[in-house]
């Protein structure tokens, strides 16, 4: 229901997920989840952003991914539904309106979740064989290239042994990393087959990066806000967006791309010092 635009909804918001810059929230309806910017300390701040971010959506990205990114609509709540949690992630109430982006939770009729590492969680149903695999694929990087991926996690001290570059090139590989997950065989078949056809999800998002990455200016020689062109964000936001791909015995697969954020430029400095710490690391890793 909404009265002049506000939704309105008994009861107060319930906390499904937090990422870093984001809270993902539902109501009443459990199909839907409405994502929330507590990434400033400012309400008033998040919702300016989050209104940019849904036309940015509109306007850059949706041309570039299609359907493959998930549908969102822009809501607006009752600042009342999320007073605990804007209490609980630091943000000042300095709005009466919370605006969120609904959309469709891609993990609706899952029960169970086993996180495989930090860029990938398989979830899986007790009743029937649906499998949703979430993975967040990071950066693609040139065939014998150093792999910014593995590099970074080597950087951080995480030990994963593989990326989603070495998955493109090596669907087969999956077989053997989600080895002891106890996915149906015909999962690993059939996915197989998908990240080999052409304009699957992860091919296009590499594609777009591929094609992104050689008009921009490398990250170690920012110098300010100045220096980060609309291609360059429009890059960024493309290195950290998750996929879903969903999968059982008799449907097709079904693939959609979340967490597509319009970069703040201010993050520059992060990306640039980020970046020297790479280029001087002694653990580089190409494949
Ligand atoms: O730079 P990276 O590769 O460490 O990426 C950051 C991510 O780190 P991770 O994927 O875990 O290694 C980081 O993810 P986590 O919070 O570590 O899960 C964020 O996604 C961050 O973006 P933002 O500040 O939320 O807009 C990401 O920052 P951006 O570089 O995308 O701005
Ligand atoms: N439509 C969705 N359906 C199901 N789960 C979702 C959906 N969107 C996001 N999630 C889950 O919520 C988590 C946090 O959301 P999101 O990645 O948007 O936050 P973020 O702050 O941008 O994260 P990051 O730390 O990667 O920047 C995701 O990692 C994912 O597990």
């Amino acid at each position: 229901m909404s009265i002049s635009g506000v939704s309105v909804a008994a009861e107060p918001a319930k906390l499904v997920h937090k990422g870093n810059a984001n809270i993902l929230i539902r109501f009443n309806d459990f199909t839907r989840l409405e994502r929330c910017c507590v990434r400033f300390q400012s309400l008033n701040r998040n919702n300016i952003y989050t209104l940019e971010n849904y036309q940015y959506l509109e306007r850059e990205v949706t041309p570039l991914l299609g359907d493959y990114l998930v549908r969102t609509r822009k809501v607006a709540r009752n600042v009342q539904l999320l007073d605990l949690l804007l209490e609980e992630f630091r943000v000042s109430r300095d709005c009466s309106e919370v605006f969120v982006l609904e959309m469709e939770n891609l993990t609706f009729g899952m029960d169970s979740v086993l996180s495989v590492d930090h860029f990938t969680k398989i979830h899986k149903c007790s009743s029937s064989t649906a499998v949703v695999w979430e993975f967040k694929p990071k950066w693609w990087c040139e065939t014998g290239h150093i792999c910014r991926n593995c590099t970074l996690n080597n950087v951080k001290g995480r030990r994963i042994p593989y990326c989603y570059n070495m998955i493109l090139a090596e669907p087969g590989l999956l077989r053997l990393w989600l080895a002891e997950y106890r996915l149906p065989s015909q999962f690993f078949t059939d996915m197989e087959l998908y990240l080999r056809s052409s304009g699957n999800v992860l091919a296009k998002l590499y594609e777009i990066q591929a094609k992104l990455t050689h008009s921009v200016p490398k990250l170690g020689d920012l110098n300010g806000e100045v220096d980060v062109s609309e291609t360059l964000a429009l890059l960024m936001a493309m290195r950290d967006v998750s996929c879903f791909i969903k999968w059982d015995h008799e449907n097709p697969i079904r693939a959609k791309i979340v967490d597509v954020d319009l970069k703040p430029k201010s993050k520059w400095a992060q990306w640039m010092s980020q970046q020297s710490v790479l280029d001087e690391s002694n653990m580089k890793v190409s494949h």
